[in-house]
């Protein structure tokens, strides 16, 4: 569904990827692993536009996606929770739901408020809230949420529970392993090696711009090397 070939990104001289090569099937979930600066968010950014490739090749459902703005990217299907949130604070939580809702790839049944409220059971008692009024965990949630109103094909969480409270993290989790079994493809970066060997097939680490290591969740973690040299657990 999506695969990402041989991409070169750079910030003005300063290369961040060299030759960086994934591949996210349908009903996949995958992670980029690795420890802090190695490209995991630079990856991300190039798949969505936002950081443009100067080489190499990124194909969404048969599409070619590199060189397209980042909107006309979404609309093919990508439903993108960035590192840092991005809700909008003065909109309530409703209005931030329904800001981005869309069902532009015909989905049979796509994302309501009511399902979406079904997997952050939270977030309806906050409906009336406005978005700088929640706390770190309601707005992960919320930007999960307003990925999924999108009704994407693949969804992408940069961080997915950086710096959340251990029972937040475990409703997101949850809800992370609800939306496998509804068969979406998902990239998750996160660091929470634990949860991600339950909840992804495969795995990706990062060092310097590069992937060095490809494998599954019984190869991570069986290799305790693998861990502390690249990802110092
Ligand atoms: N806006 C930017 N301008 C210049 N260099 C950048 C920029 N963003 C990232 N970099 C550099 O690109 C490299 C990769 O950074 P990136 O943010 O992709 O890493 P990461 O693995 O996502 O790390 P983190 O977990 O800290 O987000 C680093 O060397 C970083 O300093």
């Amino acid at each position: 569904m999506l695969e990402v070939e041989n991409i070169e990104t750079f910030y003005g001289k300063s290369q961040a990827l060299f030759g960086v090569s994934l591949e996210v099937c349908e009903g996949e979930v995958v992670t980029l692993l690795g420890r802090n600066g190695m490209g995991k968010s630079t990856t991300v950014r190039s798949i969505m536009g936002l950081s443009p490739v100067r080489s190499g090749r990124i194909t969404f459902a048969g599409t070619a996606i590199h060189g397209l703005p980042s909107y006309a990217i979404a609309r093919l299907g990508i439903g993108l929770v960035p590192e840092g949130r991005q809700i909008f604070p003065n909109l309530t939580v409703r209005e931030n739901m329904l800001a981005t809702a869309a069902n532009r790839l015909g989905v049979k049944t796509p994302y309501t408020l009511d399902r979406v409220l079904a997997i952050f059971p939270r977030l309806a008692e906050r409906l009336g809230h406005f978005g700088n009024q929640l706390s770190g965990g309601e707005q992960q949630m919320l930007a999960v949420v307003r990925a999924l109103m999108t009704n994407p094909r693949l969804l992408i969480l940069d961080e997915a529970t950086e710096g959340l409270a251990p029972l937040i993290r475990q409703e997101i989790w949850r809800a992370l392993t609800l939306l496998r079994e509804n068969g979406h493809a998902i990239l998750l970066i996160d660091k929470n090696l634990d949860a991600l060997v339950q909840i992804a097939d495969r795995h990706c680490i990062m060092e310097n711009g590069r992937i060095v290591w490809r494998g599954t969740s019984e190869d991570l973690t069986a290799d305790d090397t693998l861990k502390s040299r690249y990802l110092g657990v």
